[in-house]
């Protein structure tokens, strides 16, 4: 049975990085993406829009939906503050699978708790299962059509407070319209759109920034 790209990233990582260096694995993720097979990694280019905005909230408590390979989970967790964690939620058992061997890797396994299974089944778990009160940081990078459904799932489990920020990957391309649409036409929700590029690519793409207005 030959490997999957996932696993060939594992792999790469596994025998190029530096075991407990968050750094370097995604150094070492973005050399295999942008040299020999393209992957839908948030990258190294929207990925500093991303430091940015974590840096910026300092969340104690942030979620991650569409955690792929672990890329992102192990580019916000370096971040995190002692005692601050990330819920990361993956739907597919085989990127789950690569992305607990990612962030164990980087050894930001304290800080991150990956929870698989489809993201309109785990939100409403979020508080009653995993203990969450409010979201300071969510950030949206899994089905595109899902950014909408699940951003409104999120205000009816009442887990966004005043300030909680939304930060959407992929709102040009792949493009969440239906998203886009909804959150800029919504009084409860202050946006900012951040051009880019697509990862690993001379193609265009954006973030959307959205705060909670409460
Ligand atoms: O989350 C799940 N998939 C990844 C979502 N992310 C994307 O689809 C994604 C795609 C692209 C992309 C860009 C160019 C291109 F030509 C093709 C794809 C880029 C990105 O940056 C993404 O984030 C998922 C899986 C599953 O089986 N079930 C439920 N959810
Ligand atoms: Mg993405």
């Amino acid at each position: 049975m030959n490997q999957s790209k996932e696993q060939r990233i594992l792999n790469f990582v596994l025998q190029n990085a530096v075991r407990g260096d968050p750094c370097s694995v995604m150094e070492t993720i973005d050399k295999y993406c942008s040299e020999k097979e393209w992957a839908m990694n948030v990258g190294d280019v929207k990925g500093v829009i991303l430091d940015k905005t974590v840096e910026e909230i300092n969340p104690k408590v942030a979620l991650e939906l569409g955690t792929y390979c672990g890329y992102s989970a192990v580019r916000i967790a370096r971040l995190l503050k002692a005692g601050s964690r990330l819920l990361t939620v993956e739907f597919n058992p085989e990127f789950a699978a690569i992305a607990k061997q990612m962030i164990e890797f980087a050894g930001v396994q304290d800080k991150v708790k990956l929870l698989e299974g489809p993201s309109e089944v785990i939100i409403p778990q979020l508080k009653k299962k995993y203990e969450v009160d409010t979201l300071d940081f969510v950030f949206l990078d899994h089905w595109k059509d899902r950014y909408a459904p699940d951003t409104i799932l999120l205000q009816e489990c009442s887990l966004l407070r005043k300030g909680s920020v939304l930060l959407a990957d992929n709102i040009i391309f792949p493009g969440a319209p239906e998203f886009v649409k909804y959150i800029r036409n919504n009084p409860r929700f202050q946006c900012r759109t951040y051009p880019s590029h697509l990862e690993y690519m001379k193609v265009q793409d954006a973030m959307e920034k959205a705060v909670f207005l409460g």
